[in-house]
């Protein structure tokens, strides 16, 4: 008897490259997905004894994400295709407990030409991206609609990267024999901005059926979340990161009653005023030295911010 024993498990496809063309005569759209499937279930054997017999290849996986891409009417929408995915490898292989699909939509946006859309033609604008991630389980070994429940949803923006150049300030902080940080009332705010939210339209009572969440704007919510996010982020005066992202996360809450919890991550990337004295130039002309218009971006190390903000769960 060993006494060791596979405390977790889960194996599956990363990086799932996919595009699906739509057409409508000439006129053309393009979605363009990186997909990662997860499974986990009974697939000790296969660690323990080398049994592949319950193995599904992860090369079928990512022929069933083609077969299911080709097949769906809801591609362009990550939060219900990955849902389909999750199902349908707890529909198909009854040793499967748990799919965990993670989607990535990267941005093609159409080309204007001439002033007008062009018909098939996209540009990449912007390196940001909207994520989703869904869990679903198996929760009985029937071989119906009530065996599976969807877990969790989860959404996301990854790698929005923004910079304004005024209307930040810091200070107020901890000034010890560590400390060499000047205070400032007027530096450059720069970061780039992963936020990630769960919604209550998932209880613990709803099940399986997509249709429970077919009817859920996932994309709407999407878009609004990401305007929220950069008009805090433009509009208010921000007096640290942290202050910044609580009132991101707070309006997001305020807006969206179906959203259960919003997490930042907000890496403060740094930029300082370059020092030109030494070549008898003044960097801005103020005592404070806040009108510096010649800045270093420094890459690494950066500050890095992260909270996750959840609405408080009412006491029945
Ligand atoms: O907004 C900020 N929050 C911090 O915690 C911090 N720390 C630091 O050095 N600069 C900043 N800026």
């Amino acid at each position: 008897m060993s006494d060791v024993f596979i405390s977790q498990q889960s194996y599956g496809k990363d990086n799932i490259r996919l595009i699906k063309v739509f057409r409508n005569k000439n006129w053309h759209e393009v979605v363009e997905l990186t997909i990662d499937v997860l499974l986990d279930g009974d697939f000790t054997a296969a660690y323990t004894e080398a049994d592949n017999s319950k193995i599904v290849a992860t090369d079928s996986m990512k022929n069933t994400v083609y077969i299911l891409a080709k097949q769906s009417s809801n591609v362009q929408n990550i939060e219900l295709f990955a849902t389909e995915i999750g199902r349908h490898f707890i529909f198909t292989y009854s040793h499967v407990s748990q799919a965990n699909v993670s989607i990535t939509k990267h941005k093609w946006t159409r080309m204007l030409v001439d002033g007008k859309f062009h018909d098939h033609s996209f540009y990449r604008d912007g390196e940001d991206t909207h994520n989703a991630k869904v869990i679903v389980t198996r929760i009985n070994n029937n071989d119906d609609e009530n065996s599976i429940k969807i877990e969790s949803i989860e959404s996301g923006l990854k790698n929005l990267l923004v910079l304004k150049t005024t209307g930040s300030k810091f200070s107020g902080f901890i000034r010890d024999k560590y400390t060499t940080l000047p205070e400032t009332n007027d530096r450059i705010l720069s970061t780039s901005i992963d936020a990630t939210w769960t919604y209550n339209i998932i209880s613990p009572n709803v099940t399986s059926s997509i249709e429970n969440i077919i009817k859920f704007e996932f994309d709407n919510i999407f878009e609004s979340i990401r305007s929220i996010t950069l008009n805090t982020f433009a509009t208010h005066d921000s007096e640290s990161v942290q202050a910044t992202l609580y009132l991101m996360a707070n309006s997001v809450l305020k807006s969206h009653p179906q959203i259960e919890s919003i997490r930042y991550e907000l890496p403060n990337k740094h930029s300082f005023a370059y020092d030109l004295e030494r070549f008898g130039l003044k960097n801005g002309e103020s005592s404070e030295g806040n009108d510096a218009d010649i800045f270093v971006p420094f890459d690494k190390p950066n500050g890095i911010i992260t909270a996750t903000i959840s609405r408080k769960k009412e006491l029945l």
